[in-house]
């Protein structure tokens, strides 16, 4: 039998004898995705031959992290740093990888990096982990909710075993009820070690409501009800945390916030309250910061991350003061960074090498320290951004960074 060709595999779809999804059943996937792009080509009128440039097997990628694959978009890769930092998971001096393709971005932090090794350095900390996950029940009314908020209460140990049931690495922690009426919804929160952790959150919560519906009234109507809360703007990630709560901070001597930043101490303490605290909450946000997503996103698609996590991850506050011997202390806080360095997209070679350039590839030893240790990076990234957009800003420079190096 001849070995199909894409342009075999492309009639055959056309003709309907296979299904354009189930190309990889009938081909590796790599002509399957070959065969993909014609038919996308022809039905678009458009080349699309650069999507074929990839340096991946498919295989690696089709039915773990793509379906309907046909290729990929390369976003350019920078570095900033190296960057000193002291945390509780990750020490010494780290170049921070970032794709982009915003022009002055990759700039912007890297001088903020180089003004924090000017001060000595970053200091980082993960505060709180957990990763949730919150399915919604439906009970007869709000004594059922009660006696269901009860059972949950007075069986954490049950709801954990058969949690824990599904998975090698995942840990119960807590279940946090929520009572809306006929509705109860139950926070689940896990230790995930170094899994961001939604897909063994998923698997292992499903397991403790099947649990629930067993010895309850109550119905599971759907296993995320939306406080977990994934994938949208929401204060209860922002409040409570969510994947990692992670902080870092920098005090800057005033010499070198005036000759490396060409401001003053006092400029960015300024802006940062009228810009990040005041303006933000006049304009309703949850991200009291100047630009952490930036910092997050780029990290994000250096290292494998699920992008459509920065949303949580932009859940910012930075803060930013003149001390008493007139320097300038300035702190980022992001309160649900969801990271992992095992899982999901942390396999394909250029996000491995990714978390490579910042030492914390795959598990940790212990379990749970290269994700900690991943958030700490970028809480840092996310702390020389916010340096040097409000120096760009103290000193009018923002519309000129950009003109030079953004178009
Ligand atoms: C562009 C700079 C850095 C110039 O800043 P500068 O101080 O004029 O530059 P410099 O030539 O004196 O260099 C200072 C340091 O900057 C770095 N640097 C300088 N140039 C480069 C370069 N080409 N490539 C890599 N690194 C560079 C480098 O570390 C260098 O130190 P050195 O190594 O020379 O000792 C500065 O003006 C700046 O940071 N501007 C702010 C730009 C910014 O932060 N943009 C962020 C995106 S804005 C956005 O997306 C969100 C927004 C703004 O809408 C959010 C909001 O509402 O606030
Ligand atoms: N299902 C959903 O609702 C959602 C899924 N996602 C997707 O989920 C994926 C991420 O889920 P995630 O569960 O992190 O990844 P994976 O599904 O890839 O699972 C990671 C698994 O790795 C194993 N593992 C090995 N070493 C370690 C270690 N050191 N620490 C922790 N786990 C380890 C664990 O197995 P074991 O459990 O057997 O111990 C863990 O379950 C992403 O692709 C993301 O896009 C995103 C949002 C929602």
């Amino acid at each position: 039998m001849t070995e199909p060709t894409p342009a075999s595999l492309a009639d055959r779809v056309s003709e309907g004898e296979i299904r354009f999804h189930e190309l990889e059943a009938h081909a590796d996937a790599n002509t399957a995705a070959a065969a993909r792009r014609r038919l996308v080509s022809e039905t678009a009128d458009a080349d699309v031959d650069a999507l074929g440039e990839y340096a991946f097997d498919a295989a690696d990628a089709h039915g773990s992290n793509i379906e309907n694959m046909v290729g990929a978009v390369q976003v350019p890769m920078g570095v900033a740093g190296p960057v000193a930092v002291d945390g509780g998971a990750l020490s010494g001096e780290r170049y921070l990888p970032m794709a982009t393709t915003e022009g002055a971005l990759v700039a912007s932090i890297n001088r903020g990096c180089s003004v924090v090794n000017d001060a000595g350095g970053a200091t980082a900390r993960v505060t709180k982990s957990g990763m949730t996950r919150a399915p919604i029940f439906r009970v007869a009314d709000v004594a059922e909710a009660e006696a269901l908020v009860s059972w949950v209460r007075d069986n954490e140990g049950v709801l954990r075993e058969a949690a824990e049931s599904t998975t090698s690495h995942g840990e119960l922690l807590d279940v946090t009820p929520y009572v809306v009426g006929n509705n109860v919804y139950l926070r689940f929160r896990y230790d995930t070690k170094d899994a961001m952790g939604m897909n063994m959150v998923t698997i292992a919560t499903r397991e403790a409501c099947d649990e629930i519906e067993a010895e309850t009234d109550a119905s599971l109507v759907a296993l995320s009800g939306n406080l977990c809360s994934d994938k949208k703007p929401a204060a209860i990630n922002a409040v409570e945390g969510r994947g990692r709560s992670v902080a870092a901070d920098v005090e800057v001597p005033r010499e070198v916030v005036e000759e490396r930043l060409h401001t003053t101490p006092e400029s960015i303490a300024e802006i940062n309250t009228r810009k990040n605290l005041v303006g933000s909450a006049k304009a309703g946000g949850l991200g009291f910061n100047a630009h952490v997503a930036n910092a997050v996103a780029a990290m994000f698609l250096a290292t494998g991350q699920d992008e459509a996590q920065v949303v949580e991850g932009a859940n910012a506050i930075t803060t930013a003061e003149t001390t008493p011997e007139g320097d300038l202390y300035l702190s980022v806080s992001l309160a649900s960074l969801e990271v992992g360095t095992v899982g999901g997209g942390t396999g394909l070679p250029t996000q491995a090498a990714g978390l490579d350039i910042l030492g914390v590839r795959g598990g940790g030893d212990p379990a749970g320290s290269n994700g900690d240790a991943l958030a700490e990076a970028i809480a840092v990234g996310a702390l020389a951004g916010e340096l040097s957009l409000l120096a760009a800003l103290g000193s009018r420079h923002l519309s000129s960074a950009h003109a030079d190096l953004g178009r």
